[in-house]
């Protein structure tokens, strides 16, 4: 590529969506749980994806983390189709996914965990992620695994910032956690989309996961039932209609 070409192609990414699904089918071996999904996270929003259980959350952070396999479509990040790398390429071009159940190395301390989380050789790391969480304070060099629940949350959701990544996927970040511990982790989340970085959040608090989404999606049965302003769905019963019955 020409260094015009790169110029260009940077701008166009600028420009682009930080995640685009397109028309997205996937899922396990012989079965089909996503059928044709599009979906969209501009750079700074926060996208709630809500939906009955078993109606394809996970599966599609999964399918977007490169951990499933796309059985058809496209997923784009800032314009780059990435449908095709492996996981590990994902992360280098800015995507962080922290799945459900605290994802952190038990058996290492929490400033190993912090020093692996940082991209570079930060020196700035374990400062900044106490900063963020000062919970983690006091308690660099306990082992993950002995942490409580919110702690090892806590530490999981320090790899959005010290990752610096362009995309964040969360799937059920409250699941729990304490009233208290679950309000920190929000207001992490909603820090970080200030800063810039997109989102896009599973959370089985559909009340409280749409008090600071900039755009919400229902999946029912694989398939996006409902695409549009968070305030719409807190609206009488308009959420429970669109899960109702899977
Ligand atoms: N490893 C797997 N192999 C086969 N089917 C799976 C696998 N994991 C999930 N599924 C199926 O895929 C469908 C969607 O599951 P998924 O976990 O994505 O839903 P979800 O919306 O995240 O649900 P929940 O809110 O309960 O976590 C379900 O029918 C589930 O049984």
């Amino acid at each position: 590529m020409t260094e015009l070409q790169q110029s260009a192609a940077s701008v166009a990414g600028a420009a682009s969506p930080v995640l685009a699904l397109h028309d997205v089918r996937a899922g396990y071996d012989e079965t089909t749980v996503l059928h044709g999904v599009c979906l969209t996270v501009p750079k700074g929003a926060v996208v709630a994806l809500l939906g009955a259980n078993g109606a394809g959350k996970s599966t599609l952070l999964r399918t977007v983390g490169g951990l499933n396999r796309l059985k058809s479509g496209r997923i784009e990040m800032l314009g780059e189709d990435v449908g095709a790398l492996a996981a590990h390429q994902r992360v280098r071009r800015g995507l962080c996914y922290i799945p459900e159940g605290h994802a952190v190395f038990r058996g290492l301390t929490v400033r190993e965990n912090l020093r692996l989380q940082a991209r570079t050789r930060d020196a700035t790391a374990i400062d900044r992620a106490v900063e963020a969480f000062p919970s983690l304070s006091g308690r660099l060099d306990q082992t993950a695994g002995t942490l409580s629940g919110g702690q090892q949350q806590m530490l999981a959701m320090a790899q959005a910032l010290l990752g610096e990544p362009a995309l964040v996927m969360v799937d059920e970040a409250s699941l729990g956690l304490a009233p208290v511990i679950v309000d920190e982790v929000f207001a992490f989340l909603e820090s970080l989309a200030e800063r810039g970085v997109a989102l896009l959040v599973v959370d089985q608090f559909a009340q409280r996961v749409l008090q600071i989404a900039t755009h919400a999606y229902v999946l029912r049965r694989g398939e996006i039932a409902y695409d549009g302003e968070p305030a719409e769905l807190l609206k009488g019963d308009i959420f429970e209609s669109y899960i109702g019955s899977g």
